[in-house]
């Protein structure tokens, strides 16, 4: 079951697209890595992808229905840049940041047992119970990124998406954290990610699509790196395309 369809999206921010003529089809239980150099539309098709934008042409779905009828958190989570939609900036406990993973399910009414428990088997899942009595605000990149996570787990949701998760975490939070996806798509957890550096991205991602406003490649990694795509869509800098680590 495909859970993004996007079809022919073009979007721009004025008369200039950032975004031309992607189609792309995410099916459940995948793992796709999202690349391409600064500035080639990366972060602006993922908002598209999960419904925060609408195009200017063409059509995005997720499970069947218009991309844009969903909220964020009912089935979707999504992970900002800065991971403020965890509550990042907010001085709220790890625990209260984990609990509005609920809050599509219960916008009005008292926690259920239900709700509880997935609260609690977020938190253990993604190993931050020691952080449960800490401010958000006050907790490092990765650990917020790791409440990020466990929010959309305790919504339950089925799409995870991610825009450069890892920007400004150490280089072994960074491993596990990746081994945490790894770990949550192989439970089911259909992920799609933004990322700039390559060779984190085809280590753990199942398939790649390179983006410079248009889809230059979707398919699996290997291919990937052995083909033109890559060179085409970051315009011949090799170098960039190696070993940015940046
Ligand atoms: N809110 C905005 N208003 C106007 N232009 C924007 C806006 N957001 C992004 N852009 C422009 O759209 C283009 C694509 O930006 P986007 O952030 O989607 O790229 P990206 O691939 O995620 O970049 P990076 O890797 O540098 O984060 C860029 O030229 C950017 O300057």
């Amino acid at each position: 079951m495909a859970v993004v369809e996007a079809r022919d999206v073009t979007f721009g921010y004025g008369d200039t697209p950032v975004v031309e003529d992607v189609s792309l089809t995410v099916e459940s239980g995948a793992f796709l890595g999202l690349v391409g150099p600064n500035g080639s539309g990366k972060t602006t098709l993922l908002e598209l992808l999960v419904g925060l934008r609408r195009p200017d042409s063409g059509s995005v779905s997720l499970f069947g229905e218009p991309a844009h009828s969903f909220a964020d958190g009912e089935r979707v989570g999504y992970v900002a840049q800065d991971a403020t939609h965890a509550g990042g900036r907010m001085p709220v406990t790890v625990r209260e940041a984990v609990r509005m993973g609920r809050y599509p399910h219960r916008p009005f009414g008292r926690f259920s047992d239900d709700d509880r428990r997935a609260i609690e088997s977020a938190l253990d899942r993604v190993g931050i119970r020691d952080l449960v009595g800490r401010r958000v605000d006050r907790l490092s990149g990765g650990q917020r990124q790791r409440v990020a996570i466990a929010r959309t787990l305790a919504s339950e949701a089925d799409l995870l998406a991610l825009d450069e998760p890892t920007v400004g975490v150490d280089a072994e939070s960074r491993e596990a954290f990746y081994d945490l996806l790894a770990e949550l798509n192989a439970f089911g957890l259909t992920v799609v990610l933004v990322e700039h550096d390559i060779g984190v991205v085809t280590t753990h991602a199942s398939e790649i699509a390179c983006l410079n406003r248009e889809l230059f490649f979707h398919g699996d990694p290997d291919t990937f790196v052995e083909t033109d795509a890559l060179a085409d869509a970051y315009g011949g800098d090799q170098h960039v395309l190696a070993h940015d680590h940046s």
